[in-house]
């Protein structure tokens, strides 16, 4: 199954978090499952923040930064009624604001799954609702304003 992100034309895979094209980037891999995306990521120990054996705060908001903006992208093509890869105008979002609540540390060593929801699509701006869970429970949510990318001409 493709992910999300590797129908981002390749100009715009360079990203840190998720472009394919990167050598030294996270590589996420978001996908889209019902009402629901969803992505799966095991930080590696280098990526520990100030309590022993948990995540970097940056390194948890970049997850839920790349995750939300795939999931916008993945959520307007549905909007659409299009599939991506269509071969029609690449529907791309990029983040204009993202809010991030720490509920409780998030364990190094474990797969961490990121998952977004729909709350809004209005004109350009897409509402994304997200959550990063640790063996079952949740860890860090966020709210993310996605705004739909448009090329200055
Ligand atoms: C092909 C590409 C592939 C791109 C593929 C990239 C995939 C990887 C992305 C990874 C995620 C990132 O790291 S992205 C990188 C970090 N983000 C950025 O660098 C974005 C920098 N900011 C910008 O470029 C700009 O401010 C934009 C594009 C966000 C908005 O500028 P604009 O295009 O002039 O649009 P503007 O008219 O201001 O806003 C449009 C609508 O969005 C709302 N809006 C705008 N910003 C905000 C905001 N911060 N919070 C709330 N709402 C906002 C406005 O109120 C308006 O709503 P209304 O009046 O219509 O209701």
């Amino acid at each position: 199954m493709q992910a999300i992100q590797d129908h981002y034309p390749a100009e715009f895979s360079h990203c840190y978090g998720c472009g394919p094209a990167n050598p030294h980037g996270f590589h996420l891999k978001s996908y889209i499952d019902g009402e629901r995306t969803h992505a799966r990521f095991t930080p590696a120990s280098m990526y520990s923040g100030g309590y022993p054996g948990n995540v970097y705060g940056g390194m948890l908001a970049s997850l839920l930064d790349c995750h939300g903006t795939a999931s916008a992208a993945a959520f307007a093509y549905r909007a659409q009624s299009r599939v991506m890869g269509d071969g029609g105008p690449p529907i791309r979002f990029v983040t204009g604001s993202l809010k991030v609540d720490y509920r409780r540390p998030t364990p190094l060593g474990v797969e961490l799954l990121i998952e977004g929801t729909l709350c809004s699509l209005e004109g350009r701006k897409a509402v994304i609702d997200l959550t990063l869970s640790a063996g079952g429970e949740v860890c860090v949510t966020g709210v993310m304003v996605a705004v739909q990318f448009v090329a200055k001409a």
